[in-house]
């Protein structure tokens, strides 16, 4: 297979399937990523040669060498790894596993298109009929339900150091089918592998009976999960990411400012009437330049350079939003209700303020009340006068300035927020718009 690792490539436009990885600590996440890009090929080869052990790959640490950038940044700590495949370009959020980096996980999540959850077999009680799922694989379950991941692919692994493998994997995977039933989760797939053994990952195993499992390798399913459609069909929204001064001569802006990022929602086109949020201007776009500064329309998912029919007040942070028409019915709110994933370690109470982070907009948010908790293993809805580290709920928050948002059932885009501790700097929560 002829793949390749890259930077993010700008010129193949290809929509890429972005992915996330889960599970508990130790469940062969690294094991699996490496297995993934050494077995399609994917890893450069003088990065292969610098991971050989005593002549052996240790596949962990072709994705060690990302936990240095997991530590910084407030709110994007994620590493992402780029690779394709001869039909699918792949980002790979690769998210550690212990329970403290929970708000790594969701950050990846809430913009992933599928997530691979891994079950390790040998913490398990396999024998058993009616076996217990470690309380992590169903906490992360149901973050990814809540965050609207669309495709999920359970990959039960180590399952070449089972003395019966074809038991334990039908024991695990029933209670897997019965646990995604009770708590409403559509499940892909359910494949048996072995990352260490490259079992079903990239290529199926070698005993075509394995586990009296036929069905695709976790590679092949990957490869024909459907990519998240972006909300084009919405009025069009965009974050101001950056403001380029001054122009380069050889475009037409003419000299003015233009406005970059990536459209949230509908699609940028020249001569869209739009209101600066939160300064309520309102003027024309003029122009819209692609990543490559090429003049044309530009689609929720994609970087655009806009350039304005007048010179108004935009800066960092502030969003273009659709004028007239359907568009003006996004009104900004000083109060916003919403269902938040608490990824500190002081808890959440009524009272305290944090900054928000919607698009690239800052906000000062307080608490003004807990909802309901809900409970991680079935989300039912209970009384709480404070969200504990990991815990879940609803909760309402008023606003110093106005954001203009939408549910984020409507647009993942638009309908996220992360609530950031004003002091430590870190991220405290991951908001999603009721
Ligand atoms: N027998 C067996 N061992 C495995 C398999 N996959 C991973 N392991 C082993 O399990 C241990 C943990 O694997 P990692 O890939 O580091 O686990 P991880 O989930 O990335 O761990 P964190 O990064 O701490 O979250 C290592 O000793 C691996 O060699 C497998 O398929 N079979």
């Amino acid at each position: 297979m002829n793949t390749t690792v890259s930077s993010p490539p700008s010129a193949d436009t290809r929509p890429a399937l972005k992915f996330i990885t889960c599970g508990s600590v130790d469940d062969g996440k690294s094991t699996l990523i490496g297995r993934l890009l050494v077995d399609s090929k994917a890893v450069l080869q003088d990065h292969l040669a610098g991971v050989q052990r005593q002549g052996e790959t240790d596949l962990a640490l072709l994705t060690d060498g990302l936990s240095a950038e997991r530590e910084q940044g407030i709110t994007i700590d994620v590493a992402y790894r780029y690779f394709n495949t001869e039909t699918r370009k792949f980002i790979i959020g690769d998210a550690p596993g212990h329970e403290q980096y929970t708000r790594n996980m969701v950050t990846a999540a809430s913009s992933a298109d599928a997530a691979v959850v891994l079950v390790d077999a040998t913490k398990l009680d396999w024998r058993n009929a009616d076996l217990k799922l470690l309380a992590q694989t169903r906490r992360h379950s149901l973050l990814l339900k809540l965050l609207r991941v669309p495709s999920i692919v359970f990959a039960v692994n180590k399952l070449d150091a089972i003395e019966d493998p074809t038991l334990a994997f039908t024991h695990i995977r029933n209670a897997l089918t019965e646990f995604a039933a009770t708590a409403g989760l559509t499940v892909t797939a359910t494949v048996p592998v072995s990352a260490l053994k490259g079992w079903n990952v990239v290529e199926a195993a070698a005993d075509a009976h394995w586990c009296s499992y036929s069905g695709p390798t976790l590679l092949d399913l990957l490869e024909h999960l459907p990519v998240t459609p972006a909300d084009v069909s919405l009025p069009v929204s965009f974050p101001v990411q950056w403001v380029e001064k001054f122009s380069s001569s050889s475009d037409t802006s003419q000299g003015r400012r233009v406005f970059w990022g990536r459209v949230a929602t509908g699609e940028m086109t020249v001569g869209q009437a739009v209101k600066v949020m939160p300064s309520g201007l309102s003027a024309n776009v003029a122009q819209v330049l692609d990543h490559a500064r090429n003049p044309k329309s530009v689609a929720a998912g994609h970087s655009a350079g806009i350039v304005l029919d007048r010179e108004v007040d935009v800066s960092r942070g502030d969003w273009l939003l659709a004028a007239g028409g359907e568009g003006d019915t996004l009104t900004a709110e000083r109060s916003i209700r919403a269902t938040v994933a608490w990824l500190d370690d002081e808890p959440l109470v009524a009272g305290r303020v944090y900054w928000a982070l919607h698009g690239h907009r800052w906000v000062k948010a307080k608490v003004q009340r807990i909802v309901h908790k809900l409970d991680i293993h079935t989300l039912a809805e209970e009384e709480a006068t404070q969200l504990e580290p990991n815990a879940i709920g609803h909760i309402e928050l008023a606003l110093q300035e106005p954001l203009a948002t939408r549910p984020f059932a409507e647009s993942r885009a638009l309908g996220a927020l992360v609530l950031v501790d004003t002091a430590s700097h870190k991220t405290s929560g991951a908001l999603l718009v009721a």
